[in-house]
Protein backbone atom coordinates (compact mmCIF):
# COMPACT_ATOMS: atom_id res chain seq x y z
CA UNK A 1 0.00 0.00 0.00
CA UNK A 2 1.63 3.23 -1.07
CA UNK A 3 1.39 6.20 -3.44
CA UNK A 4 -2.18 7.44 -3.92
CA UNK A 5 -5.15 6.25 -3.09
CA UNK A 6 -7.28 3.75 -6.15
CA UNK A 7 -10.76 5.41 -4.61
CA UNK A 8 -11.72 9.01 -2.90
CA UNK A 9 -14.81 8.89 -1.31
CA UNK A 10 -16.19 11.79 -0.27
CA UNK A 11 -19.40 13.02 1.52
CA UNK A 12 -21.62 11.22 0.12
CA UNK A 13 -25.49 10.69 0.98
CA UNK A 14 -27.92 8.65 -0.49
CA UNK A 15 -31.75 9.46 -0.06
CA UNK A 16 -34.74 7.33 -0.48
CA UNK A 17 -37.18 9.99 -0.33
CA UNK A 18 -37.20 10.87 3.80
CA UNK A 19 -35.38 8.25 4.82
CA UNK A 20 -31.27 7.94 4.82
CA UNK A 21 -29.40 5.41 3.26
CA UNK A 22 -26.09 6.35 4.33
CA UNK A 23 -24.39 10.08 4.87
CA UNK A 24 -21.81 12.01 5.76
CA UNK A 25 -19.40 8.96 4.47
CA UNK A 26 -15.59 10.48 3.44
CA UNK A 27 -12.71 7.66 3.14
CA UNK A 28 -9.82 6.19 0.62
CA UNK A 29 -8.67 3.20 -0.52
CA UNK A 30 -5.46 2.06 -1.53
CA UNK A 31 -4.22 -0.46 -3.75
CA UNK A 32 -3.22 -3.91 -1.75
CA UNK A 33 -5.25 -3.11 1.07
CA UNK A 34 -8.51 -4.24 2.36
CA UNK A 35 -11.57 -2.39 3.61
CA UNK A 36 -14.66 -3.77 5.45
CA UNK A 37 -17.88 -2.13 5.69
CA UNK A 38 -19.22 -3.80 8.96
CA UNK A 39 -22.93 -3.22 10.97
CA UNK A 40 -26.42 -4.92 11.59
CA UNK A 41 -28.56 -5.30 8.69
CA UNK A 42 -30.36 -1.43 7.97
CA UNK A 43 -26.60 0.10 9.16
CA UNK A 44 -26.32 1.29 5.32
CA UNK A 45 -23.75 -1.24 4.28
CA UNK A 46 -25.09 -2.39 0.92
CA UNK A 47 -26.33 1.05 0.43
CA UNK A 48 -22.65 2.94 0.47
CA UNK A 49 -21.45 -0.48 -1.56
CA UNK A 50 -23.74 0.39 -4.47
CA UNK A 51 -22.87 3.81 -4.24
CA UNK A 52 -19.44 3.72 -4.23
CA UNK A 53 -19.34 0.61 -7.23
CA UNK A 54 -22.05 2.67 -9.70
CA UNK A 55 -24.62 0.95 -8.84
CA UNK A 56 -27.06 3.71 -7.15
CA UNK A 57 -26.53 7.21 -7.62
CA UNK A 58 -25.79 9.17 -4.73
CA UNK A 59 -27.94 12.12 -3.83
CA UNK A 60 -25.10 14.18 -3.60
CA UNK A 61 -21.20 14.22 -2.86
CA UNK A 62 -19.00 11.92 -4.45
CA UNK A 63 -16.69 9.09 -5.69
CA UNK A 64 -13.25 9.20 -7.70
CA UNK A 65 -11.30 6.78 -9.11
CA UNK A 66 -7.60 6.62 -10.03
CA UNK A 67 -8.07 5.01 -13.50
CA UNK A 68 -4.52 3.18 -14.85
CA UNK A 69 -3.21 5.81 -16.51
CA UNK A 70 -3.26 7.46 -13.18
CA UNK A 71 -5.85 10.18 -13.71
CA UNK A 72 -8.33 10.73 -10.27
CA UNK A 73 -11.90 10.50 -12.35
CA UNK A 74 -15.45 11.29 -10.72
CA UNK A 75 -17.78 8.69 -11.35
CA UNK A 76 -20.75 10.89 -11.83
CA UNK A 77 -18.62 12.33 -15.00
CA UNK A 78 -17.66 9.25 -16.58
CA UNK A 79 -19.80 7.96 -19.55
CA UNK A 80 -22.16 5.13 -19.50
CA UNK A 81 -19.57 3.16 -21.78
CA UNK A 82 -16.56 4.38 -19.55
CA UNK A 83 -18.64 2.90 -16.86
CA UNK A 84 -19.00 -0.54 -17.86
CA UNK A 85 -15.76 -0.80 -19.80
CA UNK A 86 -14.43 -0.05 -16.17
CA UNK A 87 -17.00 -3.13 -14.67
CA UNK A 88 -15.82 -5.33 -17.26
CA UNK A 89 -12.29 -4.65 -16.88
CA UNK A 90 -10.65 -3.23 -13.41
CA UNK A 91 -13.75 -3.59 -11.08
CA UNK A 92 -15.09 -6.92 -10.00
CA UNK A 93 -18.30 -7.50 -7.60
CA UNK A 94 -18.57 -10.88 -5.73
CA UNK A 95 -21.84 -10.99 -4.74
CA UNK A 96 -23.57 -13.08 -1.80
CA UNK A 97 -25.60 -15.11 -3.90
CA UNK A 98 -23.61 -16.74 -6.53
CA UNK A 99 -26.56 -16.59 -8.94
CA UNK A 100 -26.67 -12.51 -8.93
CA UNK A 101 -22.82 -13.13 -10.12
CA UNK A 102 -22.88 -16.41 -12.45
CA UNK A 103 -24.37 -17.40 -15.82
CA UNK A 104 -25.89 -20.75 -14.17
CA UNK A 105 -27.28 -21.84 -17.91
CA UNK A 106 -23.65 -21.41 -18.89
CA UNK A 107 -20.58 -23.75 -18.41
CA UNK A 108 -18.00 -22.96 -15.67
CA UNK A 109 -15.33 -22.85 -18.48
CA UNK A 110 -17.65 -20.27 -19.96
CA UNK A 111 -18.67 -18.14 -17.19
CA UNK A 112 -15.07 -17.25 -16.68
CA UNK A 113 -14.37 -17.35 -20.12
CA UNK A 114 -16.90 -14.65 -20.68
CA UNK A 115 -15.31 -11.85 -18.97
CA UNK A 116 -12.06 -12.70 -20.73
CA UNK A 117 -13.83 -12.19 -23.99
CA UNK A 118 -15.69 -8.85 -22.76
CA UNK A 119 -11.89 -7.26 -22.65
CA UNK A 120 -11.61 -8.46 -26.28
CA UNK A 121 -9.85 -11.54 -25.54
CA UNK A 122 -10.51 -14.07 -28.88
CA UNK A 123 -8.03 -16.84 -29.21
CA UNK A 124 -10.15 -20.04 -28.19
CA UNK A 125 -7.43 -22.17 -26.87
CA UNK A 126 -6.26 -18.79 -24.68
CA UNK A 127 -9.27 -18.60 -23.15
CA UNK A 128 -9.49 -22.26 -22.04
CA UNK A 129 -6.58 -22.09 -20.68
CA UNK A 130 -7.15 -19.17 -18.55
CA UNK A 131 -10.73 -20.46 -17.69
CA UNK A 132 -8.81 -24.25 -16.72
CA UNK A 133 -6.08 -22.13 -14.88
CA UNK A 134 -8.51 -19.91 -12.79
CA UNK A 135 -10.60 -23.35 -11.95
CA UNK A 136 -7.22 -24.53 -10.24
CA UNK A 137 -6.84 -21.62 -8.75
CA UNK A 138 -10.32 -21.71 -7.14
CA UNK A 139 -9.87 -25.08 -6.14
CA UNK A 140 -12.34 -26.45 -8.41
CA UNK A 141 -11.32 -29.92 -10.33
CA UNK A 142 -10.92 -29.07 -14.25
CA UNK A 143 -12.66 -31.76 -14.83
CA UNK A 144 -16.18 -30.11 -14.29
CA UNK A 145 -14.73 -27.23 -16.50
CA UNK A 146 -17.93 -28.07 -19.29
CA UNK A 147 -20.29 -28.36 -16.29
CA UNK A 148 -23.17 -26.01 -15.42
CA UNK A 149 -22.73 -23.65 -12.02
CA UNK A 150 -26.48 -25.75 -11.51
CA UNK A 151 -24.82 -28.67 -10.97
CA UNK A 152 -22.22 -26.91 -8.83
CA UNK A 153 -22.51 -26.95 -4.31
CA UNK A 154 -22.91 -23.62 -3.15
CA UNK A 155 -19.16 -23.55 -1.97
CA UNK A 156 -18.53 -24.19 -5.65
CA UNK A 157 -20.89 -21.60 -7.10
CA UNK A 158 -19.09 -18.88 -5.03
CA UNK A 159 -15.30 -20.02 -5.56
CA UNK A 160 -16.19 -19.83 -9.52
CA UNK A 161 -18.22 -16.25 -8.77
CA UNK A 162 -14.67 -15.26 -7.51
CA UNK A 163 -12.83 -16.55 -10.64
CA UNK A 164 -14.91 -14.99 -13.46
CA UNK A 165 -14.17 -12.00 -11.45
CA UNK A 166 -10.23 -12.08 -10.83
CA UNK A 167 -9.54 -13.43 -14.39
CA UNK A 168 -9.41 -10.04 -16.23
CA UNK A 169 -6.87 -8.59 -13.15
CA UNK A 170 -9.26 -6.23 -11.51
CA UNK A 171 -7.44 -3.34 -9.43
CA UNK A 172 -10.86 -3.06 -7.22
CA UNK A 173 -13.02 -5.59 -5.88
CA UNK A 174 -16.07 -5.19 -4.26
CA UNK A 175 -17.65 -7.95 -2.37
CA UNK A 176 -21.61 -7.61 -0.47
CA UNK A 177 -21.33 -10.42 2.10
CA UNK A 178 -19.18 -12.98 0.14
CA UNK A 179 -19.71 -15.94 2.49
CA UNK A 180 -23.19 -14.90 4.08
CA UNK A 181 -25.04 -17.87 2.16
CA UNK A 182 -22.62 -20.76 3.25
CA UNK A 183 -22.41 -23.11 5.72
CA UNK A 184 -19.90 -22.69 8.63
CA UNK A 185 -17.27 -24.95 7.50
CA UNK A 186 -17.40 -24.25 3.90
CA UNK A 187 -17.36 -20.78 4.87
CA UNK A 188 -13.88 -21.07 6.31
CA UNK A 189 -12.85 -22.61 3.19
CA UNK A 190 -13.54 -19.51 0.86
CA UNK A 191 -12.63 -17.20 3.14
CA UNK A 192 -8.82 -18.94 3.26
CA UNK A 193 -9.28 -18.53 -0.63
CA UNK A 194 -9.70 -15.15 -0.91
CA UNK A 195 -7.54 -14.27 1.73
CA UNK A 196 -4.92 -15.93 -0.59
CA UNK A 197 -6.14 -14.36 -4.08
CA UNK A 198 -6.33 -11.30 -2.48
CA UNK A 199 -2.91 -11.03 -1.22
CA UNK A 200 -1.03 -12.25 -4.10
CA UNK A 201 -2.81 -10.05 -6.89
CA UNK A 202 -2.48 -7.13 -4.52
CA UNK A 203 -5.97 -6.12 -5.03
CA UNK A 204 -8.22 -3.22 -3.56
CA UNK A 205 -11.08 -4.79 -1.80
CA UNK A 206 -13.85 -3.29 -0.21
CA UNK A 207 -16.12 -5.59 1.66
CA UNK A 208 -19.34 -5.30 3.09
CA UNK A 209 -20.42 -8.13 5.95
CA UNK A 210 -21.84 -7.84 9.12
CA UNK A 211 -19.78 -10.61 10.33
CA UNK A 212 -17.18 -9.52 12.44
CA UNK A 213 -15.07 -12.53 12.44
CA UNK A 214 -15.07 -12.23 8.75
CA UNK A 215 -13.55 -8.50 8.81
CA UNK A 216 -11.21 -9.69 11.17
CA UNK A 217 -9.58 -12.59 8.91
CA UNK A 218 -9.59 -10.18 5.37
CA UNK A 219 -9.36 -6.92 6.11
CA UNK A 220 -6.78 -4.23 7.26
CA UNK A 221 -9.45 -1.22 7.90
CA UNK A 222 -12.46 -0.87 8.66
CA UNK A 223 -15.40 1.13 9.22
CA UNK A 224 -18.55 0.60 11.79
CA UNK A 225 -21.71 1.87 10.46
CA UNK A 226 -25.02 3.20 12.41
CA UNK A 227 -28.11 5.07 11.18
CA UNK A 228 -26.38 5.25 7.91
CA UNK A 229 -23.54 7.07 8.99
CA UNK A 230 -19.82 5.89 10.12
CA UNK A 231 -19.58 6.22 13.77
CA UNK A 232 -15.89 4.16 14.20
CA UNK A 233 -13.17 3.68 11.49
CA UNK A 234 -9.25 2.43 12.40
CA UNK A 235 -7.12 -0.38 11.74
CA UNK A 236 -9.19 -3.27 11.96
CA UNK A 237 -7.42 -4.97 15.24
CA UNK A 238 -7.52 -1.39 16.42
CA UNK A 239 -11.07 -1.61 16.16
CA UNK A 240 -11.61 -5.50 17.32
CA UNK A 241 -9.50 -5.33 20.23
CA UNK A 242 -10.32 -1.64 21.57
CA UNK A 243 -13.72 -0.47 20.43
CA UNK A 244 -14.12 3.44 21.26
CA UNK A 245 -17.89 3.98 19.88
CA UNK A 246 -19.59 2.00 22.62
CA UNK A 247 -21.99 0.63 20.12
CA UNK A 248 -19.25 -1.23 18.61
CA UNK A 249 -18.08 -2.07 22.20
CA UNK A 250 -21.71 -3.47 22.00
CA UNK A 251 -21.15 -5.35 18.48
CA UNK A 252 -17.57 -7.05 19.42
CA UNK A 253 -19.48 -8.12 22.91
CA UNK A 254 -21.76 -9.72 20.86
CA UNK A 255 -19.08 -12.18 18.75
CA UNK A 256 -20.08 -15.19 19.90
CA UNK A 257 -16.59 -16.93 21.92
CA UNK A 258 -15.46 -19.52 19.89
N1 LIG B 1 -34.67 0.76 -2.14
C1 LIG B 1 -34.89 1.30 -0.94
N2 LIG B 1 -35.94 2.10 -0.73
C2 LIG B 1 -36.16 2.68 0.48
N3 LIG B 1 -35.36 2.53 1.55
C3 LIG B 1 -34.29 1.73 1.41
C4 LIG B 1 -33.99 1.08 0.16
N4 LIG B 1 -32.84 0.35 0.32
C5 LIG B 1 -32.45 0.55 1.60
N5 LIG B 1 -33.30 1.38 2.25
C6 LIG B 1 -33.18 1.84 3.64
O1 LIG B 1 -31.90 2.41 3.82
C7 LIG B 1 -31.34 2.02 5.08
C8 LIG B 1 -30.02 1.28 4.88
O2 LIG B 1 -30.29 0.02 4.24
P1 LIG B 1 -29.15 -0.94 3.68
O3 LIG B 1 -29.82 -2.06 2.94
O4 LIG B 1 -28.14 -0.15 2.96
O5 LIG B 1 -28.52 -1.50 5.03
P2 LIG B 1 -27.59 -2.77 5.25
O6 LIG B 1 -26.71 -2.42 6.39
O7 LIG B 1 -26.95 -3.15 4.00
O8 LIG B 1 -28.63 -3.87 5.69
P3 LIG B 1 -28.64 -5.45 5.30
O9 LIG B 1 -27.42 -6.05 5.91
O10 LIG B 1 -29.92 -5.92 5.90
O11 LIG B 1 -28.65 -5.49 3.79
C9 LIG B 1 -32.42 1.19 5.79
O12 LIG B 1 -33.16 2.07 6.61
C10 LIG B 1 -33.27 0.69 4.63
O13 LIG B 1 -34.59 0.48 5.06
Amino acid sequence: MSGEPILCVRALEKRYGARVGCTDVSFDVWSGEVMAIVGESGSGKTTLLNCISGRLPPSSGGVSYRMRDGTLRDLAELGEAERRFLMRTDWGFVHQNPIDGLRMRVSAGANVGERLMAVGERHYGRIRGAATDWLGRVEIDAGRIDDQPVSFSGGMRQRLQIARNLVTHPRLVFMDEPTGGLDVSVQARVLDLLRGLVADLGLAVIIVTHDLAVARLLSQRMMVMKSGRVIEAGLTDRVLDDPRHAYTQLLVASIPES
